[in-house]
């Protein structure tokens, strides 16, 4: 059974200046990018739109993903990604889970032998029930491959609130090095070996969060009722990943219940703001043409929903985000009967791993 560790680093920062590449600049890349730099190290920025990698260079600012905060002078931006990598000792990977392998394909010849992938993308690898991280270590064997959990809303952390984060990797030595490498004024960092739970942590509180954001709306503004999904929510994920394989006491901590926490009640979150406009009567068909790009949780929930069936394990609530997400309008009533079959379900037997339909 693998080992659950913290380590509370306050905001002391890294002794090791490297060259960080950060692919993807949006919401949450540029945001790393500019932290990452205030710690010292070297960060060159990719995006694949080239106004955004030109309005970096130009301007220190990203208008369309982070707009109005001026940008470390230690971060560059490049429409190269091959350049972007070239030298980098830890590559970050924060572009949305649909585009992780067409983003990382190109580039895998121009990594340096040593570097270290993080991915911050929250998740399932496009089409199948596994892990980005499963995929990053698939199209990368020979890299060191971590993944990135926990509470860090992008727009907070950029301008200088910090953010608790878990360094998810099964060699603790790797971990420990990356979370010395983003300790600092932006971030306190934790590592675990519980690759399993903090993966499945950032995907599935993405699907509560929408849930959240429903219940905002079609709530009658009660905390008794926010808190009783929030705590229903975060049970229903501890007995998920346990059913895969992953450990509760990950799911009750930073990588779930934190994060669920953070993002079911920001006004910045993506997916908080989805179910939001759900539950004021529109259609996700509708939402994807006014945004573009859906959020992590509105891809994830029919997987998360076929995972748990698998396991055996209720998931009253994941099932209502479900057919919320595919047209069915979402109801208060609905909702509380929901919550109370989710209540009815954690007070039942924990389920067993059923073997290994997530890694
Ligand atoms: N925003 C946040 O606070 C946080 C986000 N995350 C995760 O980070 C990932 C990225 O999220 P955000 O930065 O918020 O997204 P965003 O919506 O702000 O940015 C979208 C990104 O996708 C890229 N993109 C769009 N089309 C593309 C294509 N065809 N090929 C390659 N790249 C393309 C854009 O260039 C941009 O970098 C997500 O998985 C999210 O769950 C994780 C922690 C915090
Ligand atoms: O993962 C996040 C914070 O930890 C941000 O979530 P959203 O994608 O909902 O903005």
């Amino acid at each position: 059974m693998a080992t659950f560790s913290h380590e509370n680093r306050g905001s002391s920062i890294s002794s090791e200046r490297i060259k960080v590449a950060v692919l993807g600049a949006g919401n949450m890349g540029t945001a790393l990018a500019h932290a990452l730099a205030g710690n010292g190290h070297e960060v060159v920025l990719w995006d694949f739109f080239p106004e955004v990698v030109e309005d970096i260079q130009n301007r220190r600012e990203n208008r369309r993903f982070l707009p109005d905060v001026r940008l470390h002078e230690m971060v560059r931006a490049t429409m190269s990604a091959v350049e972007c990598v070239m030298g980098a000792r830890l590559v970050v990977v924060s572009v949305p889970s649909p585009f992780v392998a067409s983003t990382l394909g190109p580039i895998m010849l121009g990594l340096e032998n040593h570097a270290v992938l993080l991915n911050v993308a929250k998740g399932f690898a496009p089409g199948t029930r596994h892990s980005l991280l499963s995929m990053l270590e698939r199209l990368a064997p020979t890299h060191a491959c971590v993944q990135m959990a926990g509470p860090a809303i992008a727009n907070e952390f950029a301008r200088g609130t910090p953010a608790s984060v878990v360094l998810a990797t099964a060699d603790e030595l790797v971990a420990r090095r990356v979370a010395d490498w983003l300790s600092g004024p932006c971030f306190i960092t934790e590592t675990t070996t519980d690759v399993t739970g903090a993966s499945l942590g950032g995907i599935l509180k993405n699907v509560y969060a929408i849930l959240l954001g429903c219940l905002d709306v079609l709530g009658k503004d009660s905390r008794n009722v926010e808190a009783a999904a929030l705590t229903a929510s975060v049970r229903e994920m501890a007995r998920i990943a346990e059913a895969c394989g992953g450990q509760a006491l990950t799911l009750y901590g930073l990588a779930g219940m934190g994060d669920l926490v953070a993002t079911g009640l920001s006004q910045d979150s993506h997916n908080r703001k989805f179910g939001k406009a759900l539950a004021s009567g529109k259609l996700t068909s509708a939402i994807e043409a006014e945004i573009k790009l859906l959020p992590e949780g509105a891809r994830a929930v029919a997987a998360v929903c076929a995972l748990a069936h698998e396991a055996d394990v209720p998931a009253p609530l994941a099932g209502w985000v479900r057919r919320t997400v595919e047209g069915t309008p979402p109801s208060w009533e609905g909702l509380l009967n929901e919550l109370r079959a989710a209540t009815r379900a954690a007070s039942g037997t924990p389920p067993q791993p059923v073997g290994d339909d997530f890694r």
